[in-house]
This record gives structure tokens, sequence and C-alpha cells, in this order.
């Protein structure tokens, strides 16, 4: 009976016998001591050549090749490094550094460079005249000494791979030249730039000539591509083309995010003179460069989208503010969330719903579209198709702007929304022309919310941040996202941030400018005098006067003459009127063109109004 000895796993090198047909035997360990003696002992029994590894010579040659390698390449990874040192390379990018300095600091560096070449070349002289043995030793020792860091360099650029270099802040005219290139827009030979690449604030600017016959709107239309292979976001990147040369284009690259920052302050808040919404433009914001944006109003229906909290109210601003101080603007706004926001334009509005009404607003849709009917009546007999500036003059057809904020409360509604989305859709293709604007905007840009076939015939649209690429394809238009114009992608903490398709087939990002509510507070108060003077002041129960003389004539009743007091004791149940004297009501009425008189009633003479007053002046107002 043979017994064998096997090498246990598990019993830390144990010789545990076995015979042919029974288990094994595990043995009684032994005492720690003994056991470590007889590991010894069967160790001692390997040949020295299995203990200290001994490389065969195939291996001894790769190593040897790999050292020597990774030697070379370590050697000119510390001569480039060296040339950059010399030719000073890292001023190059830094934007304070001025061509003077630039050339000092290498002047300096080639000194040191001279000054330490003698004594390098010496030291090597004095060694091989000692002992070259030596010598080349140190050689292929600092070799070996520079392939080991030329690897673990390596091995640490691979774990942590950093992706390809952005261009930087102030990038040579070569690597501006492959960012072009490489964004599809043709060989790296064929682009050209033109001049130095320059900083101009925080950003860079190069003059790029494309590749023969490449036009200068292909690049702007790979203006994500461009982006992408600059290593920034599209908002940083702004592509303009060169008067001149329908080849060139102009690339400006910020150095961070433009739109994120202080809230930019909207060029309405210092203007003193009434806009005019037919000639002028809108201002709106900045785009990325800080240049401003507008668009004309004229023939023209808009849509704002996005998140709870992106600055839709604000960006509605804009538009409301501008119109609300050409006093000739007829407004009709809706706040389908019954909040706070549009409530500053009650007094200036002709028309106002300010709860989520589908009722009031499906009469006030019809009102619009028996307006537009009058309206191109007027026109078919003047022979005209559309109203302009002057056609509105001469017909008295004033523009008119429809604006509904939370549009979902309304289109979604099971009952009616059809209808209103159908009613909507013919004010907006009709309604343009007879100098009818619609303005939408919803905080759920969704197909059912906005139906495409509405979204489609709204000429302007704005996309703030939203909460998908498909909420933003439903304001910029199917497939947008995918080609980079993607309203998800905006930094939340970016208010007021979007992309507007206004002018031009591009969106453009942008940045509303902030009118917060003082300011619109203070824009809707200049509006309201604006149209005082002009005579234009809707007579709608929002204005204090209005609503002051219907008061009066509610305490009036019946009567058509009253003593002040009486008058004043009859006002005061009503809301707001009930500290009244007759001073405070003498001083509201006058500018209304009412004014007290002394008045018999009953045989007795005393202060008092008349019905008869009252009435006109509210025909008046
Ligand atoms: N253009 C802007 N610049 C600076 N801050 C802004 C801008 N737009 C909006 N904000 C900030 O964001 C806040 C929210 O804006 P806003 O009320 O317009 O959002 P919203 O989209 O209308 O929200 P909701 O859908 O809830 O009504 C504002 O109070 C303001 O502080």
């Amino acid at each position: 009976m043979t017994e064998q000895a096997i090498e246990h796993e598990g019993q830390g090198g144990v010789i545990v016998p076995i015979r042919p047909g029974l288990e094994p035997v595990h043995p009684t360990p032994a005492p720690p001591r003994v056991r470590s003696l007889r590991t010894v002992r069967e160790r001692s029994q390997i040949p020295l050549r299995r203990l200290v590894r001994v490389r065969p010579r195939r291996e001894q040659v790769h190593a040897l090749a790999r050292h020597t390698g990774y030697g070379v390449l370590g050697v000119a990874r510390a001569g480039g490094a060296y040339w950059r040192w010399v030719t000073a390379s890292e001023y190059a990018t830094n934007p304070k550094a001025t061509p003077d300095l630039i050339e000092q600091v290498r002047l300096r560096r080639r000194r040191t460079s001279y000054a330490l070449l003698p004594i390098l070349t010496a030291a090597a002289v004095a060694g091989w005249t000692w002992s070259w043995p030596l010598l080349v030793l140190l050689i292929l020792g600092g070799l070996a000494g520079v392939s080991a860091v030329e690897q673990a360099v390596r091995r640490g650029t691979l774990d942590k791979d950093p992706g390809h270099e952005t261009l930087g802040q102030h990038p040579a005219g070569k690597a501006v030249r492959r960012a072009v290139a490489n964004a599809g827009l043709g060989k790296l030979d064929d682009v050209r730039v033109i001049g130095p690449v320059v900083r101009d604030g925080a950003a860079w600017t190069a003059v790029v000539e494309l590749p023969p016959g490449v036009p200068a709107v292909k690049a702007m239309r790979r203006q994500v591509e461009l982006a992408a292979a600059a290593g920034v976001d599209l908002a940083q990147l702004v592509v303009d083309p060169v008067p001149g040369h329908a080849g060139r284009i102009t690339l400006w690259v910020a150095d961070d995010d433009p739109l994120a920052g202080e809230a930019i302050v909207s060029p309405l808040l210092g203007r003193m003179p009434p806009f005019d919404a037919w000639r002028e433009k809108i201002p709106v914001g900045v785009d990325v460069r800080g240049r401003p944006i507008s668009f004309a109003l004229p023939e023209r229906s808009l849509l704002t989208g996005g998140e709870p909290g992106a600055g839709k109210s604000v960006a509605a601003n804009n538009l409301l503010c501008a119109v609300a101080l050409d006093p000739h603007v007829r407004l009709w706004p809706i706040d389908g969330k019954g909040g706070s926001d549009l409530l500053d334009y009650e007094p200036i509005a002709e028309r106002f719903v300010g709860e989520p009404d589908v009722a009031a607003v499906l009469e006030l849709l019809a009102n619009l579209q028996d307006e537009m009917a009058d309206r191109y009546r007027k026109l078919k007999a003047v022979g005209e198709r559309k109203v302009t500036g002057e056609i509105a003059e001469e017909l008295g057809i004033r523009l008119l702007v429809l604006h509904i904020d939370e549009l979902q409360a309304f289109t979604c509604d099971e009952q009616h929304g059809k209808r209103l989305v159908a009613m909507l859709w013919d004010l907006v293709s009709r309604g343009r022309a007879s100098g009818i604007v619609v303005s939408g905007a919803t905080q759920r840009p969704s197909a059912d919310v906005v139906p495409t076939r509405l979204r489609d015939i709204l000429s302007i649209r704005w996309a703030l941040r939203c909460t998908t690429p498909q909420a933003s394809d439903t304001i910029l238009g199917q497939g947008r996202a995918t080609s980079g114009y993607n309203a998800a992608t905006l930094d939340p903490t970016q208010r007021g941030a979007g992309f507007l398709l206004a002018e031009g087939s591009m969106p453009v990002p942008m940045r509303a400018y902030f009118l917060g509510d003082n300011d619109v507070t203070a824009l809707t108060r200049r509006a309201y005098r604006l149209r005082e003077a002009a005579g234009t002041l809707p007579a709608s129960d929002a204005r204090p006067g209005v609503r002051l003389l219907k008061a009066l004539l509610t305490a009036f009743g019946e009567r058509d003459r009253m003593w002040t007091t009486d008058l004043l004791a009859e006002l005061a149940p009503q809301p707001g009127y009930a500290d009244w004297d007759p001073s405070r009501l003498s001083a509201e009425l006058r500018p209304l063109g009412v004014a007290p008189a002394q008045l018999a009633i009953e045989g007795v003479n005393r202060n008092g109004y008349r019905r008869g007053d009252v009435l006109r002046a509210l025909e008046r107002a």
C-alpha cells in the first residue's frame, strides 16, 4: 500500500497522508514550533533556481527592450518639458503676459541653459577619463530610472484619462485650426487662422478661413460640433460671419459660462419716451457675448416654455412691459395661474382674466375673433391685405397683444380644451396680418398643452430651462435637442437663461433681461401715465378713477344729487372707501373732472355732488 503525500490547500502546507480507497486522514495538528520546522525542512529541499526566479533569456531581452524604449520616451518627454521651459510656453496662454515679458523670460532661461552646458560637458569629460565604465553604468542607471518614471507617469495617465485637451484660454492658431477641422468643416491643412488668436475680455477670438468652398453658414450650423471640438459648452461659443467674405468666420469662445452671474438690467428701465411697438424691436436680453437681443413684434406670435422657476414670468415681462410703454397697444393679459404675476398690468389692460376661468377665456377669444373679423373688413374696404404702422394709423387700428400665462390651465381643459386650441390656432394664423399678436407661456411644455399644429405656427419660440429634451423640443421644434439646442442642458441656477428662436433659423443661447416685481410696478405706472396722456387708458374697473366713479354711482342709487356727508356714508361700506373724508373725495374726483358744489336739498344748502357729473366723467374715462 503506497502512501501519497499531497499538499492540502488551506492547511498551510501541512502534509496529509491518504491511502487509496480511504478518506484523507487528517493528522493531529503538530504544535506550531514543530510544524514550522517541518516547513523549513521541506522548503530547504526546493532547488535555489525555484526560490530565486531567474528569468529566461527571452524575457530578459524583452525587459531590456522595454526599459530602453521607455527610457528614450522619458528622455524625450524631459526634452519636451525643457524646450517648453526655455521657450516660456506657459506664458503664451496667460492673458496678462505681454510679448515683452515673454521675451524677457525666454532670454533669462536661455542664459541659464548656456551657463549649465559647459558645467555638464566638463563633468562628462572628467567622468570618462577617470573611469568610463562607471560613467556608462551611471548613464544606464539614469536611463533605467527615467524608464521607471516614464512607466509610472504613463500608468497614472492611463488610469485617470483626462480626455482630449481643451483649447484653453488662449490657444495657438494650429489648435484652433484643428478644432475647426475636427468639427467636420474640412481638412486641417485647408483651414487657416487669419491674424493672431486674441483675448477679448473673458474670451478668446480668432478669424478663421474655412477650406475653399466651405461657406460660413455651414460653420454657423455646426456650432454644436465646434463647441465640442473646442471643449466648451454651446453657450460659451459664438460663430459670426465675417462681412465681405462668405468663407470666413469669427470664432468667439468664452472662458466661463456667460449666461451665469449677475442679473442683466433691461434698457426699458432707463427709457423715458414711449415705445413704438410697430417700428421698434422688443429688447428681451443678451446673447452669450453680451450683445442685445431683440425681435420685431408685428405679424409675430410667441411661445415661451420652461420648468417652474426657469424665468418665464420675467421673460414675459420683457414683452409686456415694452408693449405697455407703447400707449397705443391694447393689452389683453390672461393669468392661468390665478396669481399676482400679471396684476400690475390690470390697470392698463383693456381685457383681463386673472383666474383659470375657461369660460371667461372662451368668451374673450370669441370677442377677439370678432375684432379680427372687423379689422379684416376695414382692411378690405381700403384694399389692403395686412396692417402696417401707417395703415394702422390711417384706419385707427391699434396693435393688440393677447398674452396667456400657464396655457395648460386652458388648453388641457377636458371639456373646452380642443375648442380653445382651435380658436387660438385661428387667431395666430389669421390674426397676425390684422395686428393681433398672440403670446403664450407654459411651465409644462408638452404636446397635450401646445399641440404641434399650434406650436408650428407660433413664430417666436423661447425655451427656458426645461426638465427634459422632449420638453425643449416642444418649444424649439422636433430634433433641436439632438442637434445640441437643448434647454434641458441649461444649469438650473442660471435663471433666465434659454434658447430664443426669433430671428434667423437657429436658436440663440441667451439670457433674459431681469424685470422683477418692482421694475414691473414702476414700468406699468409709467405706462399708465403715458396712456393717460395719450387718452388711451381703457375704461376698466381696475383703474382707480373708474372704480371710484362706479362706486359713487352705486352710492347715488336713484338720487340725482347728494350732500357730501351722505354720499360718503353710502360710499363707506364699499371696499376701499371706509375712511374717506370730504377733502380726499374732492382730491380724487377733481382730476376726473368732477367738482363739489353748493346743493339745495329739501331747502337746505350744503356741499355735495351731482350724479350727472359722475356719469359724464365715467363716459369720458
Ligand atoms: N432673467 C433673469 N435674470 C436673473 N434672475 C432671473 C431671471 N429670470 C428669472 N430670474 C429669477 O428666477 C426667479 C423665478 O423666475 P420666474 O418667476 O420668472 O419663473 P417662472 O418660470 O415664471 O416660474 P413659475 O413657472 O413658477 O411661474 C425670479 O424671481 C428671479 O429671481
